[in-house]
């Protein structure tokens, strides 16, 4: 298999019927070109991940990388924390996701204890965990699951333990979300898509990518039982919250 990154050209041309958006092996060769330049902040919450990690990750718990993809939240961790300070479990719907991050976490990190696993996120078994991530995946799932996903995370994270929710985000306020969205353009041609790549991968997305709004993410995280949510980070229409689980009778969120 190669480790090549190619640059992403997958809407350049006119298509006569754009067909809806999925995680195949043309996506998956180009993913990391396509994210660095679609997803404002995208690198630096990344770099972020591993710094929220050390002061909230219990020494040596476990991560879950929801939605990992390429494995890109278990590359920023162990790039800031040695192998003996946590495990990770990462989680994939697309084969061709899995096959590929698995391959390069054995070869950019094979000291810390990353595993990869292809699976769907609403239904597999879950153990204990101290910090969860979800760096861009809920916005793809049926906004009906979203809530017993949630409950079931808020369930399996261990007292003191936290939640990392980043998402394309919709603003409540029509014209502040025609604005924002009308910049969040901008911002992809700024990086080199034209008009008809923008226009066509919107038409891919429709019905695939539905963003929630910053207060239904807050209100729905506090309902089922978060003691604290915070937007650490937005740029554009994109975001990303972390949301603490309480820790009974102790000083919450110590490290
Ligand atoms: N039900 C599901 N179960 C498991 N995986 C799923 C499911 N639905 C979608 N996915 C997976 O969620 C990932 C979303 S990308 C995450 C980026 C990564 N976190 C990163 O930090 O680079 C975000 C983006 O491309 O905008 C894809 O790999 C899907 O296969
Ligand atoms: O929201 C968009 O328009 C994007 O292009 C974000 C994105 C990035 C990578 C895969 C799918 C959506």
């Amino acid at each position: 298999m190669s480790d090549a990154s190619y640059r992403d050209a997958i809407f350049t041309t006119p298509l006569d019927r754009v067909a809806s958006f999925s995680f195949d092996e043309q996506v998956v060769a180009c993913f990391p070109d396509m994210v660095r330049r679609s997803i404002p902040g995208y690198g630096q919450i990344l770099g972020m991940l591993g710094v929220l990690a050390e002061r909230h990750l219990r020494h040596g718990g476990h991560v879950y990388d929801l939605g990992c993809s390429l494995g890109a939240v278990g590359l920023a961790l162990a790039a800031r924390l040695p192998p003996e300070a946590f495990t990770l479990t990462g989680i994939d719907l697309s084969p061709a996701m899995v096959e590929r991050a698995r391959a390069t976490l054995a070869s950019e990190c094979p000291e810390h204890r990353i595993i990869i696993e292809q699976g769907d996120i609403r239904t597999i078994d879950y153990r204990p965990a101290s910090l969860i991530v979800l760096n861009f995946t809920l916005q793809f799932l049926d906004p009906a699951d979203r809530d017993a996903l949630l409950g079931r995370l808020y369930s399996v994270l261990e007292p003191g333990g936290v939640l990392i929710l980043s998402e394309k985000i919709v603003a409540e306020d029509e014209a502040e979300n025609a604005w924002l969205v009308e910049r969040y353009h901008d911002f992809k041609r700024a990086n080199g898509y034209s008009d008809l790549e923008i226009s066509q991968k919107r038409t891919a997305l429709e019905n695939v990518l539905r963003p929630d709004s910053l207060a239904t993410h807050h209100a729905r995280l506090a309902g089922l039982g978060f003691e604290r949510v915070t937007t650490w980070f937005q740029y554009l229409n994109f975001a990303s919250m972390i949301a603490f689980k309480a820790r009974p009778g102790g000083h919450p969120h110590d490290a």
